[in-house]
């Protein structure tokens, strides 16, 4: 195993994930997924365009997005026949540097399958959206803002139905002090985080309604009670944490747009509302990444159809359902105006590293200056410059830091091949050592070939319970590592 200090981009901790083993996700993932993912931006750009007057004032709009659809299938291309990884031109993200650098440094000669799965997956993401960012028309569209909102309409049902649980539940938070309530509350609310993190677009590239539903546990929104496919469940170490604090300051790196955010957001709302938190610091990306992640102009679109109720919902059949819902809405906008709830979107979140490396201060990643206008907004404040800086706040700040969903799962555990059986704290690495230590939360349903914090033989006893459990998204993690208390 590689020392803390020899960890690299190339070398992490453990043997990388990596597209070259042959019927591995990662194999899978880039072979097939990838080039699917590109086709359909390709498609949205084709039709956003094609509708457009054929006149002199569309003219350079639609030479632009053919330009862009040529770029994207130049991108497919290199990818299929796995050519060498190439340098990243200078756009409006001001990050082309360290991307270039980390790929000279690390991956030289490197191609799509044989550089790590979790570099050439990012670099795909960032290569997208080059091809957009080096347009005067298309810098600003968010080609998979379409997916996300499709998504979250299809959502209505669950959403109006956990709108006015939230409220109850809040409701009775404030009324009573009564511990066992609040505990129930919170183990209700976390699982709803955790369990949202199964709408994933990048996974569920045929998604259709029905998928949608049956995805959210059903028309009634209320989480079933699926803690046996909770493999690693450390709520209850959570809860210890939690029934302590007072007016602290969380943050939540958010995943997905849509459904999970929501239910993120339902959480968030609760914790305020009980008094545990004062703050709630919402880590979105910066740029359109894996498909569904949330950027601030998402997270705004959510709130607000929240307060719109829906307006243009077409599976709800009574509208007095959504009373709860845009009450809750405007409730979350006063959050972002008085600055209970603040967004952020620093570009250390697209870098292609691994958190082991947010308190190295090692990968200093620029402001992102052009973004700045989309990523504006009540809430929204400015990014910092640097992982440094950016880990000094959240280890300064934060009674805990949220990690949603599998992509950071990964990134958190270095993306490579640890023994199920090894703990959650010694896969975090720098996270969990003195010094530099963070207070780590990850809510993450499984959809990749990684996983640590199992018990001796369960591994075993999943194979045989599911031989897909790994990858499906129907398994979870609760997994948590605080710093001890001096
Ligand atoms: O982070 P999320 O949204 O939970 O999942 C991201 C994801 O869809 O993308 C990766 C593969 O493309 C996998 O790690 C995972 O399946």
């Amino acid at each position: 195993m590689a020392t803390a200090t020899e960890v690299t981009p190339s070398c992490p901790p453990r043997p990388a994930l990596i597209g070259t083993k042959k019927g591995t996700f990662a194999y899978f993932t880039i072979k097939d997924r990838l080039p699917v993912i590109i086709t359909r931006v390709v498609d949205h750009v084709y039709r956003t365009y094609s509708v457009l007057p054929n006149d002199v004032a569309h003219a350079d709009t639609i030479r632009e997005a053919k330009g862009i659809i040529e770029a994207l299938g130049k991108l497919r291309y290199e990818m299929q026949t796995d050519k060498p990884l190439t340098p990243l031109l200078q756009d409006n993200m001001g990050d082309h540097l360290v991307w270039n650098s980390i790929m000279e440094t690390y991956f030289p000669q490197k191609t799509w399958f044989s550089a790590t799965w979790l570099f050439s997956e990012c670099y795909m993401y960032r290569r997208i959206y080059q091809c957009f960012s080096l347009t005067t028309h298309w810098r600003d569209f968010d080609y998979f803002a379409e997916q996300k909102k499709d998504t979250f309409h299809a959502s209505d049902r669950a959403v109006a139905a956990l709108a006015d649980r939230t409220l109850a539940l809040c409701q009775e938070a404030t009324m009573q002090l009564d511990e066992t309530s609040r505990h129930t509350a919170f183990m209700e609310l976390a699982q709803a985080s955790l369990w949202g993190n199964k709408t994933d677009l990048s996974l569920l590239v045929n998604l259709d309604l029905a998928d949608v539903h049956s995805l959210q546990g059903g028309e009634g929104g209320h989480a079933q009670d699926r803690s046996s496919f909770i493999v690693v469940n450390h709520l209850e170490a959570w809860w210890a944490q939690v029934r302590t604090w007072s007016g602290v300051r969380i943050d939540i790196v958010l995943d997905n747009s849509g459904f999970e955010s929501f239910v993120d957001l339902v959480f968030a709302h609760w914790l305020v509302a009980t008094g545990y938190c004062s703050k709630v610091v919402f880590h979105c990306k910066a740029i359109p990444w894996f498909v569904s992640d949330t950027t601030i102009p998402d997270f705004h679109w959510l709130v607000q159809t929240c307060r719109d109720r829906f307006q243009h919902a077409t599976h709800l059949t009574n509208s007095e359902h959504l009373g709860g819902l845009e009450t809750l809405g405007d409730q979350w906008q006063d959050h972002l105006m008085l600055g209970r709830w603040e967004l952020r979107a620093d570009a250390f979140w697209t870098s292609p590293y691994a958190f082991w490396h947010l308190p190295r201060g090692t990968a200093p990643v620029p402001v992102n200056t052009a973004g700045s206008a989309a990523n504006s907004g009540p809430g929204a404040s400015s990014h910092t410059t640097s992982s440094a800086a950016l880990f000094a706040d959240l280890q300064q700040n934060s009674a805990a830091v949220i990690f949603k969903g599998d992509l950071n799962y990964r990134k958190l555990l270095y993306d490579c091949e640890w023994d199920l059986t090894t703990p959650f704290s010694t896969a975090l690495g720098p996270l969990a050592q003195v010094g530099t230590q963070l207070p780590v939360v990850s809510l993450r349903t499984s959809k990749c070939d990684l996983m640590v914090g199992l018990q001796p033989g369960q591994g075993e006893e999943l194979d045989k319970r599911d031989p897909k459990w790994m990858v499906n998204g129907k398994f979870a993690v609760i997994e948590v590592s605080f710093p001890d208390k001096a």
